[in-house]
Formats: C-alpha cells, structure tokens, sequence
C-alpha cells in the first residue's frame, strides 16, 4: 500500500506501507466469547507496540442495521432462508468492509482485524479480492474446537453478548443452539490442501484449537505476521491478577536523582520490610508467587524479605539516561537544555542521548510481557518508567499518556486483566515518600519538579478511588509530624478503582467511518447464497507446523538497544534472560526451560524494525 508522505520539497512523494488484514474466522459456535476476547487481547498487544490496529466486528455492524430495521435477533435470523436476514447480514458485512478499507486507505492503519464467521471460501474469496487491489496483505485466523465441553462451554459464555443482553441465559442457550444448525453443511474450515476445483490453497494462516491450546500455522510471512503467531501461543485469557510495585524509596530517589543504582532510604527499607505483611495479608495467592525484579540494588534490596522465589531480569532495569544518569532534572535542564525541551514535546519518542526513550523500553520489555502472560502468580517490583510501559499494557493507554502514569511509591498495584477491561486496586503502605512524578510542563522545557518531602497522598490516585479502609485520622499521614522509624506497623489503606475499559478504543465503531467513506470504492456485495461445500482433507505438508501451547513459544530477538555512556552496555537480546536470586527451591519459570522448535525465524524478525509500519 502507498501512501503520500511531505518531505518539504513541495511534491508529493508515495511512500510504501505494509498493511495487514486478518480476516478472522470461527465456527458460530465458538465466534462470539473465546474469538472475541482473543482479537481484542492482540488488538491491544499491536497498540501498545506502536502498530495502528483496529477491530471491525461484523456483528456490531449487524446489530446497528438490526436497530434501525427493528428486526428479531433471534435464530431464525440467520436462517439461510430468510432474504431479509441475509440482505441485512451483506449489508453489515459490507459496511464493515468500507470502513476497514478507509481505516487503511486514509486512517493510515496498519493492521485491521476483521472480525466475522467468515463460514464459506467463497465469502472469503470476496474479502480477498477487495484486499488484493488494495494491496493488503491478509493472514486468516481460525478459531476451532475439538473439545466438546470447552465448545459448550464457550457457548454458555456467548449467551452474554449483546444479542442476548434480555434474554434469559437458558433461553438464550437455546435459541444460539438453533442459530448454529443454520450453519451446518456450509462452514468450510481453513486447510493447507489444493482444493478439489484446482484453486491455490488457502492463504497464510493461523488455525487455533481448542482456544489455542493447539496451534496451527501455515505460510506465516515477515515481522508482523510472525509478531501475531507469538503473541496468540502466548496468550491465554484465563482470569488472573498481576501486582507491581516500584522498589522502596531511594538515596537517589531522595536526591532528585535520575536513573543510578543506590540503595534504599530509611523509609525505603520500612517498605521493604513492610511488604511480606502487604503480600500475606492482600493477595489470596501469596505463597505461590513468584517476585520478578530488575538486576538493579533498589529493587533486589525491596523485595529481599519475602520469602518468595525471585527472578531478576535485566529486561525489568529502569529505562536508561544514558549521560543524564545521575543527574537531578534541574541538571539536565542546565546542561542540555534543548534535549530536556524536546522530551517535554515528545517523551515517549524522545531518546536520551546515550540512552533509551519510553519506545525501546516498550520493545525490551516485549519478552517480559510474554512470559508474564502466560504466567498467574507474579509480583513485579520495578521502577517509574518500566512499570509505567507495563501498566499501559494491560490499561490500553496510548503513548501520549504513557510518560506521565502516575506510579508512587509505597504502593503496591494489582491488575486483573479481562476481555474488555482491566480491574484494578491499589495497596498504599502509609510510609512518607517522595514524589518521583513531573508532570507534563505547560512550557516544554521548564522544570516544575515536585521533589521533596512530600507524601504521594497528595496526589491522589490516577483514577478517583473509593477508599476501602480509611486509616484512623492520628496515623502516619503526616509527614512533617510523624517520622517513621523501621520499628513501626505501617497502615495499609487500600483502595478500589474504577474498572479501565478499553474496549471502545480498539473496537471500530459501526458508524465511526460512515459518514467518510462514500469516496472509497464499495467492493463487490457478498453473494447471500452459500456455495456448495467443499471436501477437504488435511494433510500435513512442509510449511505447516503444528504447535502444543504448553511449550512456550520462542521469544523474537528483540531490537538492540542503544548502548550509552554511562552504565549499562548489555544488549536486549541478552537482557530479557532472567537471572536467579533466590536460595529456595528451583524455580519453574517458562523463561528458563527448553524452546520449542524455532517456528519464528529470528533472523527474520530481526531483520526488520518495528518503525517502519
Ligand atoms: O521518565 P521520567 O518521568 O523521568 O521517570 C523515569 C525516572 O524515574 C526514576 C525516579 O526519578 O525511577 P526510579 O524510581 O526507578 O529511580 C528515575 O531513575 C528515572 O529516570
């Protein structure tokens, strides 16, 4: 795909953009609940990376015409047999058709997930063809299930989407059951086969079973395609909550120092001997978690009393300030004023010099995120910047609002992840701290630091809390009154956030693009009358490997990071491989057991920078 880029020269050049459609495809039985959630997961995974991605789920579309045409939602819909059904069901198909297109053409997208049964060839030879003449490359999806009890149980959890939201869960049951039949005898299954017509097999294409506990890939291509495999063999959507925490206060912490590697204040040690209490008391899975740290002092010296197992990992090391490492930001403004304004005008991007910016940190943490997901009982204790990049994972925030999270010491974060928000809680140890946390200047380049010796209270929590447990009004809330010594029980005040749902920001809306798409060339309507099926029979052919998912997938060689003049020098291949702290028993983290075969071709994913989509 082309697109016009200015160079300043006055004329337009066409500069080339790889673009990606994944036309996903799921038997109705399993399209609404597992398919859902696993779209909208790597939806989230791609932004976060940097990759413009979108959602356009057929259904929605169908449910707004549905709306305006008053029509039944009910089983006999979809019945083959009904023409207004199926003059509706094109139209949704079509719709969302045009908007991915737009999203592409004008939106500059770069991977749309087009989220519908997709049940015939031929439906998908229509979404094919409109893709070829736009020059987007496609990669199908499917979603299938050998396992009858988890395909029921997926169809109980699809009687709570939005086609059933009055309906009763028996009913719905039912009537969803009917709606499957109408799909029996034409649903045709992706296969690596020459089909019996003579027509070229199926594209590139990803087959999960059974909810990806098998994975099937055949004629994967280039960094994005491979970027997704790796993603889905490591995803698994089952319920589970994660906590973070920064390490306890530093002696740079207390300095206004950036970056180094001190070792813990007076009240930063009380943290640390505060958290085995924390950990005990609040988190249901204590004795089985596992603490993650980065190599650096702080935060091995914070989690050092837990009797847990301990990971370190390079990956989790505080971004680097390359030669502002060890400097106060009143220091940097003197001595490179112009760099200290431009991080202020683009801090995810901006790279100290030397250094890392926000974005390489996202791309060395990529392998931490991976294990992380597929792991249920972590605690990470790390630092400002990494744990801000960590958190706007699991939130969806964009890059903008990702420098200035507010992550404040003394305060331990639990994230429960779900298909379409995230929960969360904070653990405030009431333990005076400083106030790590520069808000965004109003004028780029002005210091308006709030370093001192100020309680992170003040600043309230990033969303409003509801306080569970509000300490008594003569505690340690105070810090100019109240010293704390290492001596001391500090109170734990907890506090229950507004959930974060992030679905509205990956989903597209029915009607988002509506208005614009009229110049876009509508594609030839989908044929409402389904082809006669094909047999086909699978075979096991060179390119297609099939992979168990209890085997970890093998981690892409991540891009290397730029290595500075002050303290660190490890590449990020090296430094995503956690290193063991722990005396106890040995530990049985996916990151340190075999590889499954290389299905990625590193060399492959390397070749390629993620800057270029
Ligand atoms: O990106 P900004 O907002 O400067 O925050 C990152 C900074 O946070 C700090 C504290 O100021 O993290 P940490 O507490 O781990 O030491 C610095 O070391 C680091 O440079």
């Amino acid at each position: 795909m082309r697109f016009p880029v200015e160079c300043g020269c006055g004329r337009e050049h066409l500069q080339r953009r790889r673009a990606l459609s994944i036309l996903f495809i799921s038997h109705p039985s399993v399209q609404q609940a597992w398919a859902q959630e696993a779209c909208l997961e790597f939806g989230r995974y791609l932004q976060w990376l940097g990759i413009a991605t979108k959602v356009f789920n057929v259904g929605n579309y169908r449910r707004k015409l549905q709306a305006v045409s008053a029509g039944s939602t009910t089983h006999e819909f979809f019945d083959p047999s009904n023409q207004e059904g199926a003059r509706i069901r094109s139209e949704a198909s079509l719709e969302a058709l045009n908007d991915m297109l737009y999203w592409f053409t004008k939106e500059q997208g770069i991977v749309a997930v087009y989220d519908a049964t997709n049940a015939t060839r031929a439906k998908r030879q229509i979404l094919l063809d409109s893709c070829a003449r736009h020059d987007i490359q496609v990669m199908f999806i499917e979603s299938v299930y050998e396992n009858e009890a988890l395909r029921l149980q997926n169809m109980i959890e699809t009687t709570g989407s939005p086609d059933y939201e009055t309906v009763e869960a028996k009913v719905a049951l039912q009537d969803f059951q009917e709606r499957v039949k109408h799909y029996e005898g034409t649903y045709e299954t992706l296969s690596t086969m020459v089909h019996e017509d003579g027509q070229k097999k199926e594209q590139s294409f990803i087959k999960l079973v059974d909810a990806g506990s098998d994975v099937i890939i055949s004629q994967i291509h280039g960094y994005l395609q491979s970027r997704i495999v790796y993603y889905l063999m490591n995803l698994h959507v089952a319920p589970r909550t994660f906590y973070f925490s920064r390490h306890g206060e530093s002696l740079f912490n207390v300095m206004g120092k950036l970056g180094g590697d001190s070792d813990l204040s007076a009240r930063g040690r009380q943290y640390a001997r505060s958290l085995p209490r924390l950990v005990s008391t609040f988190i249901p899975s204590a004795n089985k978690l596992t603490v993650w740290t980065s190599t650096m002092r702080r935060t091995i010296s914070t989690a050092q009393f837990l009797p847990n197992n301990k990971l370190a990992w390079k990956a989790l090391d505080e971004i680097d300030a390359g030669v502002c490492d060890g400097l106060t930001y009143e220091e940097v403004e003197e001595r490179f004023p112009e760099d200290f304004a431009n991080r202020d005008d683009d801090k995810f991007n901006y790279r100290y010099i030397g250094g890392e910016s926000y974005r390489d940190v996202v791309q060395r943490l990529e392998p931490v995120l991976m294990d992380l997901e597929r792991q249920t009982d972590v605690l990470i204790i790390g630092h400002q910047a990494i744990l801000r990049c960590i958190y706007a994972y699991f939130m969806n925030y964009s890059h903008e609002r990702l420098p200035y999270i507010k992550i404040p010491l003394h305060t331990v974060i639990a994230l429960t992840p779900g298909a379409y928000t995230c929960e969360e809680r904070r653990f405030k140890v009431d333990i005076a701290a400083v106030d790590t946390h520069r808000p965004k200047p109003k004028v780029s380049g002005t210091v308006g630091v709030s370093h001192g010796d100020k309680n992170h209270n003040e600043d309230g929590p990033l969303i409003e809390a509801t306080p569970l447990q509000v300490p008594a009004p003569d505690t340690a809330h105070n810090t100019v009154k109240h010293r704390p010594t290492e001596l001391d029980e500090p109170k734990i005040i907890v506090s229950a956030l507004s959930t974060t749902t992030f679905r509205d920001s990956i989903y597209s809306h029915a009607d988002a693009f509506a208005a614009k798409t009229k110049d876009t060339p509508a594609p030839a309507p989908a044929p409402i009358a389904a082809p006669a099926p094909v047999v086909v029979v699978p075979v096991s052919v060179p390119v297609m490997a099939s992979v168990s998912k209890s085997a970890p997938a093998p981690a892409p060689a991540p891009a290397p990071i730029m290595v500075n003049g002050g303290h660190t020098t490890v590449p990020a291949a090296t430094s995503s491989v956690p290193v063991t702290t722990s005396t106890a028993a040995p530990l049985t983290s996916t990151s340190t057991s075999a590889p499954t075969p290389a299905v990625i071709p590193a060399a492959v994913v390397a070749s390629e920078s993620i800057l270029i989509y």
